[in-house]
């Protein structure tokens, strides 16, 4: 039995190491775009894939930038059958859109899948770009920097902060 908690197996994710991951997509996705090598536009997934969407934006020099706002949600009756769900509560323009030929979407993090697959079928020709990848969801993202093992919780730099810790030997 696996009772250990979330937090326990934790991979933590400094803004540094944020920064040159993102910068690392970047690089895998230069001139890999439909038009002569070329995107047409980036789309984070708010709200974690603002970061990193404003970092592939800026290396490769791409200057149409849109979001989509994605919430998620548990549904189904008891703990054990509950299943995530998402929905999208704001989309970008239509017109920068289209069918998603061209449009880099990207994310911090690609879990179970569920955003990703969601914003799949609206943007079906869409190109999708994470940091990083567990191994249930990784079949959705197209392309991605660092694996990371499904039992394993990524802690992000926007959801921590700087604090004193005991030594390992506690003085007497
Ligand atoms: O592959 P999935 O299982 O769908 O999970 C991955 C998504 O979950 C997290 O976002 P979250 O919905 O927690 O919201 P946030 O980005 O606003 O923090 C993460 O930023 C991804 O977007
Ligand atoms: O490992 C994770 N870390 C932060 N947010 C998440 N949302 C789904 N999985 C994760
Ligand atoms: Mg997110």
């Amino acid at each position: 039995m696996n009772d250990r908690l979330p937090h326990e197996k934790g991979f933590h994710v400094s803004w540094d190491q944020m920064h040159r991951d993102s910068r690392a997509l970047a690089w895998r996705l230069d001139g890999k775009g439909p038009d002569n090598g070329a995107w047409k536009a980036v789309v984070g997934i708010t709200r974690g894939g603002l970061v990193p969407a404003m970092i592939v934006a800026r290396e490769l020099d791409i200057r149409v930038v849109d979001s989509i706002s994605v919430k998620s949600y548990h549904s189904g009756g008891g703990k054990a059958d509950q299943r995530r769900e998402a929905q999208v509560i704001k989309a970008p323009q239509p017109e920068v859109m289209g069918d998603g030929a061209g449009i880099l979407i990207v994310d911090d993090l690609v879990d179970s899948g569920k955003t990703l697959e969601l914003i799949r079928g609206l943007y079906p020709k869409a190109h999708f770009a994470c940091v990083y990848a567990k191994p249930e969801g990784e079949k959705q993202a197209d392309t991605y920097i660092t694996s990371v093992s499904q039992d394993t919780w990524i802690f992000f730099p926007w959801d921590m902060a700087l604090q004193y810790v005991q030594p390992f030997r506690g003085a007497d």
